[in-house]
């Protein structure tokens, strides 16, 4: 549009006449010619109009009225030849500015169409948003499915796995003690045999000594009935040797008697004495076999008596030999049992042995398949998210399309509950919210002095709306920060409206948190998510204070210790610079922390709630008015994709506005009462940018410059204008109204169709 209209400039000397690109009239007065047109072709500069209008009357003699005359004539026709100059130009612009009226219908016409078809585009992209957010939690509930059916295989797996390595030792183990068993048992064995053979040798040897102790005994009784019969035999012949030996005197008397008859007797004598000889020879005979009877029988006696006692040993022995041999046998037979019991127990392992192996083949097999599955669902898995990632860059675009279709400026009012503490009538109300469909959660009605004031917002949260509901409706945008965006969310409002309530949240009631909490939460939960699809997140926080147009850094130790007093100070010269395309903002000095988890700033957010919190509870004196910002730089890196993105969420607790000193607010935005050079900064620049002005004051002041990147270019930028609904607070609530109705009409330029018409670090922009 501007490209293509009338402007008219003066440039180094030339008039010239932009006409839809072609130059109408573009020469110089002093070439002036009648070619073309009754003034056709004749060039006018701006010197040359001056000349002309200052020309004065030349020749030296004043009264010469001919000469004077002709020069009048002269100078008449100049002058009539530029009027008519000046008349063509204007018929020129006429037809121009008709032309242009014509295309502007035209255009009009086309953004009518145009809008028709965006809506159209519009509730075909929010089906396809919708079918895709279905896919994509289907495909979600599906994964969780796979992963926890994938988990459970995986566990089934491993306990069979560790059954089994458990029963292969119990195998190994019962096998070394079977091995172990074993070898007792041969060993065992060998010995039962070994004493086997030594008993049955020593039972043969037994009945072996046995037998030849009974023939010893036999031979014994023989030895002693002949010793006996010897024994007679000896009396008998003692007998007969004394019968002998009487018959010797009676034959030796009979000798005497005989002696006459001794020859005869001689005779007699000398047989008889052959006869003794013989017979003593015979008794020596006798003696001698008893002599060596004797001894056989005393050698018979003590080989008895030796072979009784090798006898009694070898009982002994035998003895002893019975007990071992017992005692063998018992071990023999307990082993045997314990043989048994581990044959039995053998067998029972063998056949678990035999079932685990059945049970480890058929998890084999099965692990098999769920490998197989397991592989097929990463394939799947990787697929699908492969298209959550699809789907999701679709959702992050249509999701920004649809927030630049719904403007990147938007209000959302919250109204804060009565508070009963300040003695305030719990049943008066001045706000009330029409019911009706189309306006319901979205329109807020204000009673001030019987007039009822209408105001649509984005959104209208009414005192019963929790935390929690709040929040949900900037997630979106808090999402928009972690995908490359630039986002700024403020609260604004009289003093207790509830600002701070909904930024930071009352630190004692941890469901009570506010947006900052929250939006830290999310950013890490979201980026933990994100890291599951390769991206890689670093956040940067910084936090400060804006207080009498001075900038406070409150991450800097020093400054936090010393934020109870608020006048804290590190001496630093905290300076805003923007980047040539004013997409990013820095200030000199300002502490950046690199945060990791939500523990990391907690501590700080914290410190700062109860730092303001006190400040404010100070009731000597009045608290100076400061706005917080909090600011996250996200960045964002997808390696396999090669993405970077950008983004920044500031989330502002701005200053109170006063109340207005005469009781009512007009319908001007300077009439909002703001001592604060901050906010009065910050209604103009919202003043020039709803009142399409070309110059945006935006440095006016260090809130509006900070924040210059969200309020000109193309970020999204959502304003809390919290109210009270106590009657007392009616006219400061109507003028926050206001003042966001006119925000809520203001539209943000993007950089891109800013960029073709200023030049980006010119604060001057251009609203079509
Ligand atoms: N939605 C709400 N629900 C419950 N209590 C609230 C709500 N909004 C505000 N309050 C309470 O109202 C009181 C004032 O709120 P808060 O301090 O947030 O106001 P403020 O706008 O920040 O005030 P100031 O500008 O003076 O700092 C606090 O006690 C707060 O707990």
């Amino acid at each position: 549009m501007v490209g293509q209209a009338n402007v008219v400039q003066v440039r180094e000397g030339l008039l010239l006449v932009n006409g839809g690109g072609r130059d109408i009239v573009a020469v110089r007065g002093e070439h002036a010619s009648s070619e073309g047109s009754e003034s056709g072709g004749i060039e006018f500069c701006r010197d040359d109009v001056e000349v002309l209008l200052n020309e004065k009357v030349k020749g030296k003699n004043k009264f010469d009225f001919k000469i004077r005359y002709d020069q009048m004539m002269e100078y008449v026709k100049k002058l009539k030849l530029c009027i008519k100059w000046f008349q063509e130009m204007e018929e020129s612009y006429l037809l121009e500015h008709e032309r242009l009226r014509t295309m502007l219908k035209s255009s009009e016409k086309r953004i009518s169409e145009t809008e028709v078809q965006m809506r159209y585009r519009t509730d075909e992209l929010d089906f396809e948003l919708a079918e895709l957010s279905r896919t994509h939690t289907f495909l979600e509930e599906k994964l969780a499915k796979l992963e926890s059916e994938k988990m459970m295989a995986f566990d089934s797996h491993r306990n069979e796995k560790e059954v089994r390595v458990a029963l292969e030792r119990t195998q190994a183990s019962l096998a070394e003690a079977l091995e172990r068993t074993e070898q007792g048992l041969n060993r065992a064995n060998q010995k039962i045999e070994s004493l086997n053979a030594s008993y049955r040798n020593s039972q043969d040897y037994n009945t072996g000594l046995q037998q030849y102790n009974s023939k010893l005994q036999r031979d014994s009784d023989s030895y002693k009935a002949s010793l006996e019969r010897l024994g007679q035999e000896k009396s008998v012949m003692i007998e007969t040797l004394a019968m002998l030996q009487g018959k010797y005197g009676m034959l030796q008397d009979e000798l005497s008697s005989f002696q006459d008859s001794k020859n005869d007797v001689l005779k007699e004598t000398e047989t008889l004495t052959s006869e003794v000889a013989c017979m003593k020879a015979e008794l020596q005979k006798v003696r001698d076999e008893r002599d060596s009877h004797y001894v056989q029988a005393q050698a018979l006696t003590a080989e008895v008596l030796h072979y009784k006692e090798r006898t009694g040993r070898s009982c002994a022995e035998l003895d002893t030999l019975t007990t071992k041999s017992n005692a063998l046998e018992d071990i023999c037979s307990s082993q045997a049992e314990q043989i048994r019991l581990l044959q039995h127990k053998m067998e029972a392992a063998n056949d678990k042995l035999q079932m685990a192996d059945l049970n480890t083949m058929e998890s084999r097999t099965e692990f098999e398949e769920q490998k197989r599955l397991a592989w097929d669902l990463q394939n799947r898995i990787e697929d699908a998210k492969f298209q959550i990632m699809q789907a999701d860059k679709l959702h992050k675009d249509l999701y920004n399309t649809i927030l630049e279709l719904k403007g990147n400026i938007r209000v959302f009012c919250r109204v804060r509950p009565l508070l009963p503490d300040n003695g305030a009538d719990t049943e008066t109300t001045v706000v009330s919210y029409p019911q009706s469909v189309e306006l319901v959660g979205r329109t807020i009605d204000l009673t001030q002095s019987g007039q009822r004031h209408q105001f649509s917002f984005d959104k209208v949260f009414n005192p019963e709306e929790s935390q929690e509901e709040v929040f949900a409706e900037i997630s979106q945008l808090v999402q928009n920060a972690v995908d490359g965006h630039k986002v700024c969310v403020f609260a604004y409002g009289q003093t207790g409206s509830g600002k701070t309530y909904t930024m930071m949240g009352n630190p004692e009631f941890p469901e009570e948190r506010g947006l900052i909490p929250r939006s830290v939460e999310q950013i890490f939960r979201s980026m933990k998510f994100l890291a599951s699809q390769g991206w890689k997140h670093s956040v940067q926080a910084s936090m400060l204070e804006i207080c009498n147009d001075t900038i406070q850094d409150l991450l800097a130790t020093s400054q936090v210790g010393g934020l109870d007093n608020g006048t804290a100070m590190t001496g630093k010269q905290y300076t805003i610079r923007h980047d040539a395309s004013i997409r990013n903002t820095y200030i000199s000095n300002l502490t950046i922390m690199n945060v990791h988890s939500v523990e990391d700033i907690s501590p700080f957010l914290h410190q700062a709630a109860q730092c303001r919190s006190v400040r404010k509870n100070q009731t000597n004196e009045k608290p100076p008015k400061s706005h917080f910002i909090f600011t996250l730089r996200i960045s964002g890196v997808n390696e396999s994709t090669e993405q970077q993105l950008q983004g920044v969420l500031n989330l502002v607790d701005l200053a109170s506005t006063n109340p207005p000193s005469n009781g009512s607010c007009g319908d001007q935005l300077r009439e909002t009462q703001v001592s604060d050079k901050n906010l009065s900064s910050l209604t103009d620049v919202i003043s020039a940018i709803a009142k399409k002005e070309d110059y945006i004051p935006f440095k006016n002041s260090k809130l509006t410059h900070l924040l210059q990147p969200c309020l000109a270019g193309d970020s999204k930028t959502l304003m809390f204008v919290n109210i009270s609904p106590d009657p007392s607070s009616v006219d400061e609530s109507l003028c926050s109204l206001r003042f966001a109705a006119k925000v809520n009409a203001c539209e943000i330029r993007s950089i891109r169709a800013r960029q073709t018409n200023a030049h980006p670090t010119d604060s001057r922009l251009s609203y079509a």
